[in-house]
């Protein structure tokens, strides 16, 4: 590899060959780093860098300053998911919304995920009227979707995105993922400037991220829920 990765780099590469190991369990995991480490290094540079002006340019944009976008940057984690959706069951009616939906509506608990889809379609969102727009997966193009500890940081200015997995031509589909997250005891609270006592009253409390993922998990309630709400909620807020 030219040149030599940092920590986070490093971090990030060998979370995403663990997974590729585990993915493809019949090989040699030793070989298959070898292979795939320049890959992913250099695909988690690449979006490492992606991850960071999406988010700068959302925070600056409300009025957060630049040390405090810095300071928030540096307090993040990453990882690369790499993610295989198998043809399902044979469907007649492609359109058919229960039998063609991989993965259910939900919100990401993290902060920012990235995510590059591979030839075959499959992601949506959900626009504000609760219509489902699909993401078409061009070459070249990326999706960022906010997750629910940008919620936070945001004090609500930023909705994490409801998304959902569907894939209606029933073809094998293949995602890359790459997450920003918090630190093993982090706590993430809202970001000063986003906080004030007219319009934008505090809606969350200090969050602490490992506590809020076992509280989601814990209670085995996939999907959309008001986990966030519930959690670190202050005030009706939205679901
Ligand atoms: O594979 C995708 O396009 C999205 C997957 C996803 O939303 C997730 O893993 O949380
Ligand atoms: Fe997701």
């Amino acid at each position: 590899m030219g040149t030599p990765l940092s920590g986070t780099q490093t971090r990030v590469l060998m979370r995403g060959c663990c997974l590729v190991s585990r993915i493809h369990s019949t090989l040699n995991p030793a070989m298959l780093i070898g292979v795939c480490s320049q890959t992913i290094g250099a695909f988690a540079k690449g979006m490492l860098e992606l991850d960071h002006a999406v988010q700068k340019m959302v925070l600056e944009s409300l009025g957060v300053r630049k040390e405090r976008v810095d300071s928030h940057l540096a307090s993040l984690v990453y990882d690369v998911r790499l993610s295989r959706y198998g043809a399902l069951a044979p469907v007649t009616a492609g359109d058919d919304d229960e039998a063609t939906t991989y993965m259910v509506a939900h919100r990401d608990c993290s902060m920012v995920t990235t995510i590059t889809q591979h030839e075959v379609e499959g992601l949506q969102v959900r626009g504000r009227d609760g219509a489902w727009i699909t993401v078409a997966p061009e070459p070249g193009t990326f999706a960022v979707v906010a997750g629910e500890m940008f919620t936070v940081v945001t004090n609500g200015r930023v909705p994490a995105c409801v998304h959902r997995v569907r894939t209606p031509s029933n073809r094998e589909r293949l995602s890359v993922l790459f997450g920003s997250s918090l630190k093993h005891g982090a706590v993430v609270g809202a970001l000063e400037e986003l906080v004030d006592h007219g319009r934008h009253p505090l809606r969350f409390r200090p969050c602490d991220f490992d506590e809020y993922v076992k509280f989601r998990f814990g209670q085995q309630r996939p999907g959309l829920n008001s986990a966030l709400q519930e959690f670190c909620g202050i005030g009706t807020g939205t679901k």
